[in-house]
């Protein structure tokens, strides 16, 4: 099982019908102790932090452990691109930024668009299970997943002296109160329209005979290329026959950063994802080249 899993190269979705998943998993304790009790499925973990998937890859390998997988990358996105519905059986939230402003409140992992998200991915019958030291956090999770419907849930305050992650250790030892709420998928939710990325093939150079680039007049531009996608080009690097110019694609809030390169080669220019940029092949991802390869060589 690959730790980490390149979500860019892998086939979608994933085949597995039978997953736990958590969903920031920091130093990984609590998914080594769930793929350990669970040999025969496997767990997997989404964590947007570089060295918490570095400190789990080395104690997996070293461990020998193996079924568990990890990406790096937002949950919402690894669920909305890598996984099968009515696949999973648990995912477990332990201890989640609790976004404490009011206005940051659809930030939180557990708002309703992500609670759709999961109630989608989830068996029927599978649970949802979200430790938490802040209370408001847990009032409003089942204040989201009311409104949605489909699920049943219980609130309780943990009572436990042996701590299952690092922040659960933390919290204990500054005397705090500690919740776990479990949401049990019953049924169906009420509709929530998802995110569209549309995954292509292969991508395509763009070819431009004749014509010299002028990509600084494209630093610090900004393009509408539909509606929810947007991109933002940075610094341009030049060379006499190679640019770069840095770019920022967002799609309906899925972000990707690269570089696109236009390379000379005789009279033509060819432009395209520079080789050392890994991207998610999206088609708005081939529709960002060629609006560079259009606006770089506009006279
Ligand atoms: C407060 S820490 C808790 C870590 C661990 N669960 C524990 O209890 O010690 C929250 C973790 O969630 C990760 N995280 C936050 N939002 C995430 C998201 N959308 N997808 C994946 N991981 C996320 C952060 O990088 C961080 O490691």
């Amino acid at each position: 099982m690959l730790c980490p899993l390149n979500y860019k190269r892998v086939e979608k979705p994933l085949p597995w019908d039978e997953v736990l998943v958590e969903i920031g998993f920091g130093r990984g304790d609590f998914l080594l102790r769930i793929a350990n009790d669970n040999p025969d499925v496997i767990a997997l973990g989404f964590e947007l932090s570089g060295i918490g998937i570095e400190k789990l890859q080395k104690r997996v390998k070293s461990a020998g452990i193996k079924n568990i997988s990890c990406v790096r990358l937002d949950a919402y996105w690894g669920f909305h691109l890598l996984l099968k519905d009515n696949s999973i059986r648990s995912i477990y939230i332990n201890y989640p930024d609790p976004w404490f402003k009011r206005r940051d409140t659809k930030r939180r992992v557990t708002s309703r668009e992500k609670l759709f998200l999961f109630s989608k991915k989830l068996k029927k019958g599978g649970s949802l299970y979200v430790r938490t030291d802040h209370l408001p956090f847990a009032e409003f999770t089942i204040e989201e997943a009311t409104w949605l419907g489909g699920f049943e849930y219980e609130l309780r305050e943990l009572e436990t002296s042996e701590p299952l992650t690092k922040y659960e250790a933390k919290w204990l030892s500054q005397g705090r109160k500690l919740y776990q709420l479990t949401l049990v998928k019953v049924g169906e939710t009420k509709l929530i329209e998802l995110p569209k990325l549309k995954e292509v093939k292969e991508l395509f150079p763009v070819r431009i005979e004749g014509k010299e680039p002028h990509t600084e007049s494209l630093e610090g531009k900004e393009f509408k290329l539909e509606e929810g996608v947007y991109l933002r080009l940075f610094r341009a690097y030049r060379r006499p026959d190679s640019e770069l110019i840095e770019a920022l694609l967002s799609e309906e809030g899925f972000t990707q950063r690269f570089f696109i390169e236009l390379r000379k080669k005789g009279r033509t220019w060819i432009v395209d994802i520079s080789p050392h940029s890994e991207v998610l092949r999206t088609e708005n991802i081939q529709k960002a080249v060629n609006r560079v390869a259009e606006a770089a060589f506009r006279p």
